[in-house]
Parts: structure tokens; sequence; C-alpha cells
């Protein structure tokens, strides 16, 4: 069975991760995003086991305790969590994970699996942009904006860890970027040679 393969987006809060990991994900098959576990309190409209699964901080710290989280961080004064036992039988499935996690939990995840990861960064078109973003999206009080806006700072110093980067100008192009990420990922030489099982011409015979 061909395993998966783990794409980790990740960027500045408010860059558009979630609108074009979504967009993308609706147009292929055999992708799968992976719903992280959360102590931050839902925002109008987002729905627990859809959005996030939103826990408190107790139920997070036994998940912790037992060793329930591929990775986990605090992100923006906050607790965020992978699921390991999620990951690892999606991937043993060949199924195709999207995870929507910070730049700290990416590195860690690539230190984890480092043949199945592929880390993918999202940056704004400049900062004022991103803050422009934050504040139409209208969803933090001012002190959160102000951490969120802080945080990109670190977060955008760490672009040159990862394998590819897409900067969020035009939403479309963006979107049709992480698409060819997706398929190009899954023909790379080193990982069709080890599934040629079904082509003969592999086998180099005269048919
Ligand atoms: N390390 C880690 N980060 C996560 C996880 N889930 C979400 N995040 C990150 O936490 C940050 C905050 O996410 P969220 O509260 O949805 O706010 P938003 O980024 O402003 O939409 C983002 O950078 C997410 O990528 C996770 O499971 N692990
Ligand atoms: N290319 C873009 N141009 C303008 N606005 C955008 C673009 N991409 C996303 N947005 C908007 O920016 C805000 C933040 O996007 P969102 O997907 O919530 O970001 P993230 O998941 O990275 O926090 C949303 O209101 C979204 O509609």
């Amino acid at each position: 069975m061909t395993k998966g393969i783990l794409y980790v987006v990740s960027g500045p809060s408010g860059v558009g991760k979630s609108s074009i990991i979504k967009n993308a994900m609706s147009k292929l098959e055999g992708f799968s995003f992976s719903i992280s576990y959360t102590t931050r309190p839902p925002r109008p409209g987002e729905k627990d086991g859809k959005d996030y699964f939103f826990i408190d901080e107790k139920t997070f710290d036994k998940m912790v305790e037992n060793d329930e989280f591929l990775e986990y961080a605090e992100v923006h004064g906050h607790k965020y969590g992978t699921s390991k036992k999620y990951i690892k039988d999606k991937i043993n499935e060949g199924m195709n994970i999207v995870l929507d996690i910070d730049v700290q939990g990416a590195l860690n995840v690539v230190k984890k699996m480092p043949k199945e990861t592929v880390l993918i960064f999202i940056a704004p078109p400049s900062y004022s942009e991103l803050k422009k973003r934050l504040m139409n999206r209208g969803t933090e009080k001012e002190k959160d904006l102000k951490i969120r806006l802080a945080d990109a700072k670190w977060e955008l110093s760490k672009i040159n860890e990862f394998d590819y980067l897409i900067v969020n100008e035009d939403l479309n192009e963006a979107i049709n970027q992480l698409i060819s990420i997706f398929i190009a990922e899954q023909i790379k030489t080193e990982r069709v040679t080890e599934h040629l099982g079904k082509y003969s011409f592999f086998k180099f015979e005269e048919e």
C-alpha cells in the first residue's frame, strides 16, 4: 500500500492559510484535513469536530500525558495539538493529510516524519497587508491581534526551513500553487519508484 504524504501548511495568522487549504482541498480527492485539538475558545460559526476539537486545559494536559499528540505547541497564548493516531492511521491507509499548524509544530513534524513530510510556508505580500486582513476578518480583540502580529515576525524568520513558499497576494493564484505542490509531490521519483510493482515498464520488458 502506498503511504500518504503529510502536507504541512504554516504561516502567520491572517495570511490566508484556511482559505487556501479549504479551496484547494475541495478540488482534489484523496486528501484529508487533520483537525487539531485546541484550548482556544471557538469563534462564532466554528464547529467542534469540524474546525477544531475544542477542549479544556485539563483534557489537553491529559492528552499530553498519554502521549496522544504527534506534536503540540502554545501558539498566540493557547494550546494546539495534532492527533498522533489520526495521522499514523491515515498515512498508512495511503491518505494524504493536510495540516494547518504553526511554525514550531511544522518543524517538529518534519523531525518526526522526515520522509513523509512536505513543508509549505504561506507569506503575505507585506506586513501592512497582513495587518489589514487580520483586522478585516474581525475575529480577534485588540490584544489578540497584537499578539498575532508580533508572533508573525518570528514566524517569517523561519521561511528558509520550508520546502515551498507561496506568497498569498492573489488568492486564486495561491490556491493553484498549493494544488501544484500537492500534485508534484505525489509524482516525485523517489515516491513513485517505491511503488512500481504494477507498472511493467520498470522491468524493461518488450511487450
Ligand atoms: N503546533 C500546532 N499549531 C496549530 C495546530 N492547529 C492550529 N495551529 C496553529 O495555531 C495558530 C492559530 O490558529 P487559529 O487559532 O485557528 O487562528 P488563525 O491562524 O488566526 O486562523 C495557527 O498558526 C495555526 O496554524 C496544531 O495542532 N499544532
Ligand atoms: N489573497 C487574499 N487577498 C485578500 N484577502 C485575503 C486573501 N486570502 C485570504 N484573505 C482574507 O484574509 C483573512 C484571513 O484569512 P484566513 O484564511 O482566515 O487566514 P489564516 O487561516 O492564515 O489565519 C480572511 O478574511 C480571508 O478572507
